[in-house]
């Protein structure tokens, strides 16, 4: 059956939200005002499936994608760029008020740059033993086949073709795979997941396949298959090895904005403790002028910054494994550190911001890509004297409801 809805706005995550029936229906690829038809999702109570928009916003825009609206990866393509990133700086201000956090928010700096360096492709089995490579469909495990994704950094040209012929040999194996791509100074690195144990002939298979598709590097669950040239990203003035599988920022612009925006709220601080550092897009930079203290618990990121904190001209960068979740810094360990940085996965920081409340560190720069857990852990920094200056917003996931953000807090 055909129900006609009016949207009211659109919610956190991208979709338009009606609020008609007294509670939320949620559709996606909906604008404010519009008035659409949607039908029901089974299993779905409170979403609904467009068919069709009756009465289009002046706000929406023609997506540049065939894939969109098919394809999971994009939420928003189809609303004019300005109404888009007053939505997303939105959805900091209304997290933040709702943590009673208050503070000054910078306008929304777009740090989409060349696009994506870095795209995990998922290769499934489709019906009639049809090999499907691409995304995932919106709220679903459907692979939507993909040939081309316009969101992606130049650098992952050809990223799709190796994905489908190394899905292709390995479609004998009947596995759900997953196949993550990064654009390299020396090309493309290759880490596949799921095949589960192969035997030589056809690792060696995969390993042809490499040579053809000119990749840097094919690793298997992070094993060597074949590496043609070490797979190397410039972070400041060092090269960093990248180990298969390890965090690396979303697009080049956005890494360089972060870490533009962690240097200029470290200031002059002598010694920085970068926390969940990863392979060191801070630290590395931060190293220019501050002896670094760098923590993560990510053995193979640790040994490649160990390694690029070698580059000629930067200072001591003392980098540890660490959980920082079940072993976060204490006080005791901060008394040095004249400012700290940290920048936690989604889950946000909670054991560490707990003991920085506690500390005595007269700068910290909070750096997350979740507004929620971001505010949570501010929120215990502010219940431990600190002040909070202004929240600067960063959008490296164009298109999505994701966003970055960077404070400063004093004491
Ligand atoms: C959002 S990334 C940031 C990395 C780095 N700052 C960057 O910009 O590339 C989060 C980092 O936290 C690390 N991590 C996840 N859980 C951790 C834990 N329990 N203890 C320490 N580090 C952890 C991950 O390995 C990852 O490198």
């Amino acid at each position: 059956m055909v129900e006609r809805l009016i949207i009211d706005h659109v919610g956190h995550r991208g979709d338009g939200v009606s609020l008609a029936s007294g509670e939320a229906l949620y559709v996606p690829y909906t604008l404010a005002g519009e008035t659409v038809e949607t039908a029901a999702i089974p299993g779905h109570p409170d979403r609904r499936k467009l068919l069709a928009v009756e009465t289009a916003s002046r706000e929406r825009i023609a997506p540049f994608c065939p894939h969109f609206g098919v394809c999971g990866g994009c939420a928003i393509q189809h609303w004019q760029p300005a109404h888009y990133q007053a939505w997303k700086r939105n959805i900091v201000i209304e997290t933040l008020r709702a943590a009673r956090i208050e503070c000054e928010l910078a306008p929304l700096i777009d740090a989409h740059g060349t696009g994506r360096r870095r795209a995990t492709f998922h290769a499934r089995m489709g019906t009639h033993d049809i090999l499907r490579v691409g995304f995932s469909a919106a709220n679903s495990h459907d692979i939507v086949p993909i040939d081309r994704c316009p969101i992606l950094d130049p650098g992952l040209d050809g990223a799709l073709e190796a994905a489908w012929a190394l899905a292709e040999a390995l479609k004998p194996t009947g596995k759900p795979l997953d196949i993550q791509a990064t654009a390299t100074s020396n090309g493309l690195d290759v880490d596949i997941r799921g095949s589960g144990p192969l035997p030589p002939p056809r690792i060696a298979a995969l390993s042809r396949l490499a040579e053809q598709h000119r990749l840097a590097r094919l690793t298997r669950h992070g094993e060597l298959v074949l590496m043609r040239d070490a797979p190397v990203v410039t972070m400041g003035t060092a090269q960093v090895t990248l180990p298969p599988g390890s965090f690396l920022q979303a697009t080049v612009q956005g890494e360089e904005t972060l870490a533009q925006l962690v240097m200029e709220r470290t200031g002059k601080a002598k010694h920085v403790a970068d926390l969940f550092c990863g392979v060191g897009p801070f630290a590395l930079r931060l190293a220019t002028r501050a002896r670094v203290t760098a923590m993560d618990n990510d053995t193979g990121s640790i040994a490649a910054l160990q390694k690029a904190a070698g580059t000629p001209g930067l200072k001591p960068i003392k980098a540890e494994t660490r959980d920082l979740f079940r072993r976060p810094l204490m006080p005791p360990e901060l008394r040095e550190i004249d400012a700290v940085v940290f920048d936690p996965p989604r889950q946000g920081a909670q054991a560490q911001a707990k003991q920085l409340a506690a500390s005595k560190v007269p700068v910290i720069v909070a750096v997350s890509c979740n507004v929620t857990t971001f505010a949570r852990d501010i929120r215990m920094l502010l219940d431990g004297g600190y002040k909070l200056e202004t929240v600067v917003p960063v959008d490296q996931f164009r298109h999505t409801p994701h966003v970055e953000l960077v404070a400063r807090l004093v004491r």
